[in-house]
């Protein structure tokens, strides 16, 4: 009985919400009537009005109605401060989403690194107090700043996204048309404009706190046409992952904190729709936690042209360098997968020892003078240099600072894991041709393995 009279319960507040959504749509939809009456006076005409419908309850007369978004609040149940408030583009994208592995699991909150040693230092999984607070920093606004000392590799939080929604571009705005007149800078401002009724609707769903933590980010995008919705997530949004062919973005309470010019890795994990944040190298109390906000290896010139969108100019070293490092950063970016090389070499006897190992090193210690710790290129270069130390370890004698390399790649591939599941099988795969051929190197095996294996680079560029 008593389950009959809860279930009962949830249905009628099911209802209530319903009811309640449907109330908040058609003010909206009188308010978006109103301010299309006047889009004329801005150049264009808007030719559809927003179809709120949320639910997909029967696709097929969504795809038949050319929905313009599908608005959904993930996961469903649980606290509505975690909830994530989603504007989707196709019934295929929600259910892309909810149909993943495993989906909804909490968002993790301490995680443990197995491959940092030091127990002292292994702290982020004390499930105590996160390892960083939301503080003022110099001339960039607030910023997230180390409240303990966190090791490199160390998981630092993890957050769900305040709302997603598709990459600015890929947003379904209303239909306009634009009057023969309107110049390609107000048609730019009016499609902003239109834009931003989406996020009014997804805004309109979310919990009152989640709607105040949001407006209380900061917008870079004032006086562009973006609506102050729109210019909040265009100022704060991370990628978070690909839904039915389009990508989304998404924006966080304290990720979105975080200033731009990197000393931390992260991915989003689809089962928890989180974003996991980790240290890509040490980073001392009192320090910022910083990620990237644009390709790192390109040219200073495309990274000043792409942070133009935050409305600041970054003066990192690299950035007030940047011949010296424009330079080191085209090597690193043209940095091959050297595994066949090291495999040709290692099956090869006749080759010196030397041959790869020193410019992988040379690799690495540029990937690292410029700051690059914890990036795909870095987690490679650190792969090329202990597998040749490996062979090497087999067919001569091990070197010192083996353990040290091998450990490095293993506490920051670890950060990667999740994402890499496929990389790791092809890691397995790879390792085991270059030990048989360390095997020829050392003479365990015949010789014949080594024959005609091509010619080695001395380099692993
Ligand atoms: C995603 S928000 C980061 C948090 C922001 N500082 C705040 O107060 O909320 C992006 C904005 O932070 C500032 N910012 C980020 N990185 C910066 C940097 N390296 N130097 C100066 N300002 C920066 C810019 O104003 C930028 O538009």
């Amino acid at each position: 009985m008593a389950s009959i009279a809860k279930g009962k319960a949830r249905e009628g507040s099911q209802d209530a919400t319903m009811r309640q959504m449907e109330e908040l749509n058609l003010r909206l939809l009188e308010e978006f009537k109103t301010e299309d009456a006047t889009a004329q006076s801005r150049g264009y005409t808007v030719t559809s009005t927003l179809d709120l419908r949320t639910m997909p309850e029967d696709e097929a007369s969504y795809s038949a109605a050319q929905v313009a978004n599908i608005f959904t609040t993930q996961p469903q149940g649980g606290p509505h401060s975690e909830n994530v408030e989603c504007i989707l583009h196709s019934p295929a994208a929600k259910r892309e989403l909810i149909e993943y592995p495993n989906y909804p699991q909490p968002t993790p909150r301490s995680l443990t690194n197995p491959y940092i040693l030091d127990e002292d230092s292994r702290e982020d999984g004390d499930g105590e107090s996160p390892p960083y607070e939301i503080a003022e920093v110099p001339s960039k606004g607030l910023g997230m700043l180390a409240t303990r000392d966190i090791p490199q590799g160390a998981f630092i939080m993890s957050e769900r996204p305040l709302m997603i929604g598709p990459q600015e571009h890929h947003l379904n705005a209303h239909n306009m048309v634009f009057s023969a007149s309107a110049t390609t800078r107000q048609r730019q401002r009016a499609t902003l404009t239109e834009a931003e009724k989406t996020f009014r609707v997804a805004f309109a769903r979310m919990d009152p706190e989640n709607q105040a933590l949001y407006m209380a980010l900061h917008n870079a995008h004032r006086s562009d046409g973006s609506g102050p919705l729109m210019g909040v997530m265009r100022t704060n949004a991370y990628e978070v992952c690909h839904l039915d062919g389009r990508l989304y973005t998404g924006v966080f309470k304290d990720l979105s904190r975080i200033n731009h010019s990197p000393n931390t890795t992260s991915y989003f994990d689809r089962a928890s729709l989180s974003k996991l944040l980790f240290a890509a190298r040490d980073i001392p109390a009192g320090t910022e936690i910083t990620s990237q906000y644009c390709g790192l290896l390109q040219p200073r010139a495309a990274r000043v042209q792409a942070l133009k969108a935050y409305g600041f100019r970054c003066t990192c070293a690299a950035c007030t360098k940047p011949l010296e490092s424009d330079t080191n950063r085209l090597r690193i970016s043209r940095m091959k997968d050297a595994v066949p090389a090291i495999v040709k070499w290692a099956g090869n006897p006749a080759l010196p020892d030397d041959l790869l190992l020193r410019p992988a090193l040379a690799m690495l210690e540029l990937i690292e003078a410029e700051g690059l710790e914890g990036s795909p290129a870095h987690i490679r270069a650190l792969y090329h240099v202990v597998l040749i130390m490996q062979v090497l370890a087999v067919a001569k004698a091990p070197d010192a600072r083996l353990l040290v390399y091998a450990l490095k790649w293993a506490v920051l591939s670890w950060c990667r894991m999740e994402v890499d599941r496929e990389q790791q099988a092809k890691f397995k795969k790879e390792r085991e041709s270059v030990m048989a051929a360390a095997m020829v190197r050392a003479g365990l095996v015949p010789d014949g393995e080594g024959k005609g294996l091509g010619t080695v680079q001395g380099n692993t560029e």
